[in-house]
């Protein structure tokens, strides 16, 4: 129930009561419906109410006020408008009061939520934008609860403190990959009223660190190579809106640079779980609950596993926190990974045809594993470090020209691209769709940092699950 309004039957008969409620609609939508009790008792019509009213007052895990963000800068430029039109007048029929901040310029959110004052006296935090937007509220939450507690950010070994704060994503981005991965869809209603009813999902956080120093927080992809690639070249075509991304994802594919590079990575051990699963992370996951109580209780058995290494040359790396299901790829570059186990699963995606990373690509869109292919590694782990070949210590560097025979150091990346003899040495980190600007970085997974205002992915009816035999 979102809300309960009494009216007077317009004859005089009596009492009218308009209850209005969530009903779920097809492919994970939500939608807001209403239902008409009368009687021509008015007493006992208004004992219903009362009843309700009483009932949602003392449900504790619903908010009461929030704090909102607005990005009207990203996607389709619509953030404002959609949350006037779609979302504010839920929140107002549902009782919830709303504190609202339009952003001015990049990092205003971030800057604004690591000194707002009185923060406590709000439920929950809204971001109304896309996953550049939820970064911004992670790293100002992230931040503000760190400095509280008396924990340094900038020490990679340093265990996290939890944030208290919920928070609510409106999708109105480019990708709005966050938003899809734990509600299902991208819809600003449905995601209003996961806020209004007080779900709460845990999530992931990854800290990125170079030599000690703090340089991001990541929940859904950090991608080296392709993905790197392909947001560097779309910041400089904003102007083109969400569709950027299709292009450059089709100029990045045809340019097909691959990075060399080395791969550490310690995997999680004693949990339960794989990436190739054919079983999904849904509402009330099991192997989140389980993997999150057992690093709980067993941080020692953390240190025991040792660490891997990896040395080549890459087309991609990717680190998915999540699925990162989006509608360009409605089951993700992981479609195994869980929202709150506490891990990350690392795709290697190595040197290979561009034929064989088109049908890698075009698996993300089909049911077939994307993963079953001779050049696809891919692994859980807790913690990964990636140092590009040119910032490799000079050892390390020796023992490639052993491995690899006497040729230039620095000139095997143009001898893969003998067309154009320029090829970059270095890609760039795509940290849920924001920049890195080092390539050399520390990566550790802290579970259940943060909580949304989402329940993860409901399992969908018989009828509408396509992928169960039971529906044809
Ligand atoms: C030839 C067919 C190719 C099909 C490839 C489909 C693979 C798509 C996987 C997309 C994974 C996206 C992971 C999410 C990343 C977002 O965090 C990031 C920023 O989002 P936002 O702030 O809302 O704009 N989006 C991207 O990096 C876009 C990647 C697009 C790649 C084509
Ligand atoms: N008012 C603003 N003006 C310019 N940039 C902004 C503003 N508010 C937020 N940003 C930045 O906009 C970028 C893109 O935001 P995002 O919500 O992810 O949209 P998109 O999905 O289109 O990339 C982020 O880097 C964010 O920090
Ligand atoms: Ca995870």
């Amino acid at each position: 129930i979102i809300s309960v309004r009494e009216e007077e039957e317009e004859n005089g008969s009596g009492q009218r009561d308009d209850v209005l409620y969530v009903e779920r609609s097809r492919q994970y939508r939500w939608r807001c419906a209403e239902v008409t009790f009368a009687c021509s008792d008015e007493a006992v019509c208004q004992h219903w109410v009362n009843n309700i009213r009483e009932l949602l007052a003392t449900n504790t895990s619903r908010p009461k006020h929030l704090l909102v963000y607005i990005n009207p800068y990203g996607g389709k430029r619509q953030g404002k408008r959609i949350y006037e039109q779609k979302v504010a007048p839920l929140f107002t029929l549902a009782g919830i009061s709303t504190s609202v901040i339009v952003t001015e310029y990049a990092n205003h959110a971030r800057d604004h939520l690591r000194t707002a004052a009185e923060l406590e006296k709000f439920d929950g935090v809204v971001c109304v934008g896309g996953d550049g937007m939820f970064s911004e509220i992670i790293h100002g939450l992230i931040w503000r609860t760190q400095i509280d507690c008396g924990v340094d950010p900038n020490c990679p070994e340093e265990a996290l403190s939890p944030c208290s704060l919920r928070i609510g994503i409106i999708p109105a981005g480019s990708t709005d990959c966050i938003c899809f991965a734990t509600v299902g869809t991208n819809d600003p209603v449905t995601s209003a009223l996961h806020i209004i009813v007080g779900d709460s999902q845990a999530l992931d956080v990854s800290s990125v660190h170079h030599n000690n120093m703090f340089l991001r927080y990541s929940v859904s992809l950090l991608g080296y190579g392709f993905y790197g690639d392909v947001l560097t070249d779309s910041e400089r075509k904003r102007w083109m809106g969400p569709a950027r991304y299709d292009f450059s994802g089709l100029k990045m594919f045809l340019t097909h640079h691959c990075y060399e590079g080395t791969v550490s990575y310690l995997p999680a051990g004693g949990i339960i779980g794989t990436p190739r699963d054919a079983t999904k992370c849904r509402s009330g996951c099991v192997i989140c609950q389980h993997n999150g109580q057992l690093l709980s209780e067993r941080t020692e058995k953390y240190e025991m596993d040792e660490w891997r290494t990896i040395r080549g040359k890459f087309l991609a790396i990717n680190a998915a926190s999540m699925s990162c299901a989006c509608p360009r790829s409605p089951k993700g570059l992981s479609p195994a990974a869980h929202l709150a186990d506490g891990t990350i699963d690392l795709i290697l995606v190595r040197k290979c045809s561009r034929f064989n990373f088109l049908r890698h690509l075009l698996r993300h869109t089909s049911k077939d594993d994307q993963f079953d292919l001779t050049f696809i590694e891919v692994h859980r782990v807790r913690r990964f470090r990636f140092t590009p070949r040119h910032c490799q210590s000079d050892s390390d560097l020796e023992l490639d020209l052993q491995e690899n025979g006497k040729r230039q150091i620095f000139s095997q990346i143009c001898k893969d691209h003998p067309a154009c003899g320029c090829a970059p040495a270095y890609s760039s980190w795509n940290c849920d769709g924001e920049i890195l600007t080092h390539t050399a970085i520390d990566v550790r997974v802290h579970c259940q940092l943060i909580k949304l205002f989402a329940r993860g992915i409901e399992e969908l009816p018989v009828f509408e699950d396509l992928t169960n035999p039971c529906a044809i």
